[in-house]
């Protein structure tokens, strides 16, 4: 997948995107195309010109408003990986998406390590983790506590050295097919998925997350999806639309 780069001086930039992301080797939709411009990289589709361009902004826009106002420490995600308990662990997003939900747990202290296999993803939120870094605001907190590796879980689970120091919580967020009628559905969610696909493999991560993980491993789902890997949680934390399964190795200190 080509990008178009249109600031001549980050033409450089874009090259080394591409070659860090095999994007050129990435066979996609030709509806897709990758721009970047003074918002940094973004996905965009043709035959869909009024598609706000998916970029990742954890500077400004929902992300920000969210770390300021989104509920701290008593949203239902904080208290899944168990920041309640007054602990701030090292979280592994073995399926990092746009980095939105390690975002939140970063903002709330956590370090999150972050794997995304799909190039384009990886390479949408490179750019907007390299943005955020340069950031006043939470450039150095970010750069401490949030790293991404390029790459599947169902591999990088396994290697060990790329962890600096225990991981206390996998957390688990594949993509589940929608239920709602498509128009429904929000216009980015739906590009996303028809992008990345169903995580029809996913079932497979959650022993390497349990062997991994020293307190427990925290699974995202929609409210009407079944347990993954039809295995039964330790517990739940319901929302509006989505359930954290809760699978407890050890207890949070
Ligand atoms: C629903 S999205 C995650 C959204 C994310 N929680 C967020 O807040 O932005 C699922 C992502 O997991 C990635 N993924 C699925 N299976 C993976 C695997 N085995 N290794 C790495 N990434 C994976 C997909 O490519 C997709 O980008």
């Amino acid at each position: 997948m080509h990008i178009y780069c249109r600031i001549d001086t980050a033409q450089a930039y874009c090259d080394t995107l591409s070659q860090r992301f095999k994007l050129d080797e990435c066979p996609l939709d030709e509806q897709f195309y990758l721009q970047y411009d003074e918002l940094g990289l973004a996905l965009c589709k043709r035959d869909e010109p009024k598609l706000t361009p998916i970029r990742v902004d954890f500077v400004e826009g929902a992300a920000a408003h969210r770390r300021k106002f989104g509920g701290g420490k008593g949203q239902a995600i904080a208290k899944a990986v168990g920041l309640n308990k007054g602990a701030t662990p090292h979280v592994l997003d073995a399926t990092a998406g746009l980095g939105r939900d390690a975002f939140v747990l970063a903002s709330l202290g956590c370090k999150v390590t972050l794997f995304e296999r799909h190039p384009v993803v990886a390479a949408l939120l490179y750019d907007g983790l390299e943005r955020a870094y340069l950031n006043a605001e939470i450039g150095p907190w970010m750069k401490e506590r949030m790293q991404l590796h390029h790459g599947s879980s169902h591999v990088l689970l396994e290697q060990q050295p790329l962890f600096e120091g225990e991981v206390d919580v996998v957390y688990l967020d594949p993509m589940f097919p929608h239920r709602e009628k498509s128009a429904l559905v929000k216009k980015e969610m739906r590009v996303f998925q028809s992008l990345v696909g169903d995580d029809g493999d996913a079932d497979d991560l959650l022993t390497p997350a349990l062997q991994l993980a020293s307190k427990r491993v925290v699974v995202k789902r929609p409210d009407y999806a079944p347990f993954l890997n039809e295995r039964t949680p330790s517990t739940q934390i319901k929302t509006k639309k989505n359930r954290f399964d809760v699978y407890v190795n050890a207890a949070m200190k």
